[in-house]
């Protein structure tokens, strides 16, 4: 389970402030909110690349931020929200690097890591780039690759920032399918970032509505987005039609 109990992270003219939820085993939990409301910030403080105030982040009751690298790494997987590949590493080579901090300083990735890398990338339908250079890939090929690289460590907990921002609508469906499903089979902690409050409902266990580096309101989806709510966070007026008990978030434009 994961634990994040008061975390606070200042940039100097922003901040995060104040930060509380749980994420159990098998759940998936959004943050939600608008342009710069502090959704990236909120999930790199929780991995550890920006450095919050406190002692604030528990895996499985262990303060997760002193822990060495190698066993964060076992415990976590982070998917960015950009990645710029530099260096021309084929797609199978990008996922086998998830398991550097898993190996020794000297050793080099053995069979059973290229398998492993190999399987994740067959879960996401992506086995057949696998000798590619990642620096040829689309944007949301590269996206998916990341994803595999995250999943190659078998995390408890897995962070991902945007993971639907460059893919068109059937790999978002796909990718987002695939976290639920892995959330459920593998008792995964997920914790995501996403822009489309519809797409926060279909796949979200809860949901944090986060506005200027705060959570203004946190709990199931048919909770969490009400016309109100959804309004006072994004400034725009919204209509929620509800249909074979689906809610459709629109916004509200003369006619509906
Ligand atoms: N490295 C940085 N230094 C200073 N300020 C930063 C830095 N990174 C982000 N910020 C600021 O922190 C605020 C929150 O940014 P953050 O990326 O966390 O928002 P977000 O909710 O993820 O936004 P988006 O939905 O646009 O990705 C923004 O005002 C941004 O300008």
């Amino acid at each position: 389970m994961l634990e994040v109990k008061g975390l606070s992270f200042s940039y100097g003219d922003f901040s995060v402030e104040d930060i509380c939820f749980e994420v159990k085993e098998g759940e998936i939990l959004t943050l939600l909110g608008p342009n710069g409301s502090g959704k990236t910030t909120i999930l790199k403080s929780i991995y550890g690349l920006l450095k919050p105030k406190k002692k604030c982040v528990f895996v499985d009751g262990k303060d997760f931020h002193s822990l060495s690298l190698k066993e964060r790494a076992k415990l976590a997987g982070y998917v960015p929200q950009s990645h710029h590949p530099s260096f021309p590493y084929t797609v199978l080579d990008v996922v086998v690097m998830g398991l550097a901090s898993q190996l020794g300083v000297f050793e080099s990735p053995r069979k059973e890591h290229y398998q492993k890398a190999l399987e994740k990338l067959k879960l996401i339908g992506m086995e057949r780039f696998k000798d590619k250079p990642y620096t040829q890939l689309s944007g949301g090929q590269l996206q998916l690759v990341l994803i595999a690289r995250a999943l190659v460590q078998e995390p408890k907990v897995l962070l991902l920032d945007e993971p639907t921002a460059h893919l068109d609508f059937k790999n978002q469906v796909k990718v987002l399918g695939i976290v639920k499903r892995l959330a459920k089979e593998e008792s995964i902690s997920a914790v995501m970032t996403l822009h489309d409050p519809n797409l926060a409902s279909l796949y979200s266990d809860r949901i944090a509505l986060v506005k200027e580096g705060r959570i203004r309101a946190l709990g199931k989806p048919t909770q969490i987005l009400r016309e109100e709510v959804l309004e006072e966070v994004y400034g725009v007026p919204i209509c929620i039609l509800e249909f074979n008990g689906f809610r459709l978030i629109l916004p509200k434009m003369e006619g509906i």
